[in-house]
């Protein structure tokens, strides 16, 4: 194996703090509210320390498990990486815009999964050509040939989920961010899309893949962080991290 000191750093995490405000309603804090609003509200606000000083730094063609218990924070570093949470202290630096797997804002429940693809794609960046080209494959890839002029409202969630797959992967992404996708797939659905994680990361890009499945992160990761409480607990081979996680849950 290289050594990491070879590879080029795609992403690097600098004591990464992220710090959610909740009203002790339940409610969140929104832009909407009124700084005044707030401050009456502040003696209610409660603040969760989700993510408490996370440091690592991600490689060219490294393909990271990200595994931890319920609620340890594995979600909020994703998205602090995709820039979709800020971070409250530290930085994150990352070599081009990481992309979270999920086209699912842009498709329409009442549309054939087909036109769904067709948008999808066009969400992505891609042409209607480009797409209509790319059609026979993604129908492929989710196995939904008999499915896909039938309303996506029909589908059931398994059955979304290897649609939404299916179009986000279509391109080739130099850094990918796949929370919990693989879960909702059957057996040679889970089989066919570790297969194209996989030669995702062959292509040059680096995946992190939050799972609760230690099988699919034993099968398509070289390296797992194991995120408890906030904090990074282990960083290293698939095997080891595994073992201790697993030995931690009893
Ligand atoms: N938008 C939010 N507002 C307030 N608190 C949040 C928000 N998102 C997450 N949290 C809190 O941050 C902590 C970490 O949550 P996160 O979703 O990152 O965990 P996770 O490891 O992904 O969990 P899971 O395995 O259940 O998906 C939890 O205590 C959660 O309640």
């Amino acid at each position: 194996m290289v050594a990491p000191t070879d590879r080029k750093p795609v992403v690097i995490v600098d004591d990464v703090h992220v710090e959610y405000k909740v009203l002790a309603t339940g409610k969140r804090a929104t832009a909407a509210d009124s700084s005044r609003k707030l401050m009456q509200r502040s003696r209610r606000t409660r603040s969760v320390h989700a993510l408490k000083g996370v440091s690592f730094t991600a490689y060219e063609n490294d393909s990271i498990g990200v595994i931890g218990s319920n609620g340890s924070g594995k979600s909020t570093l994703m998205r602090a990486i995709s820039g979709s949470t800020p971070t409250s202290q530290g930085a994150i630096y990352a070599a081009s815009r990481p992309s979270m797997l999920g086209v699912g804002a842009a498709l329409i429940k009442d549309l054939s999964g087909e036109r769904n693809i067709i948008l999808g794609g066009l969400a992505l960046g891609f042409t209607r050509r480009e797409m209509e080209a790319r059609l026979d494959d993604i129908v492929e890839f989710a196995g939904l040939r008999e499915f896909i002029n039938l309303p996506m409202r029909t589908y059931s969630s398994g059955m979304t989920a290897r649609l939404k797959f299916a179009i986000a992967t279509v391109q080739d992404h130099e850094i990918l961010i796949v929370d919990e996708a693989l879960a909702v797939g059957d057996r040679a659905f889970r089989r066919r899309s570790e297969a194209r994680i996989r030669e995702i990361r062959d292509n040059a890009g680096t995946i992190f893949l939050v799972s609760h499945s230690m099988q699919s992160i034993r099968d398509t990761c070289n390296r797992v962080i194991w995120i408890n409480k906030g904090t990074l607990m282990m960083d290293g081979d698939p095997a080891e991290v595994i073992d201790a996680y697993q030995a931690s849950t009893g």
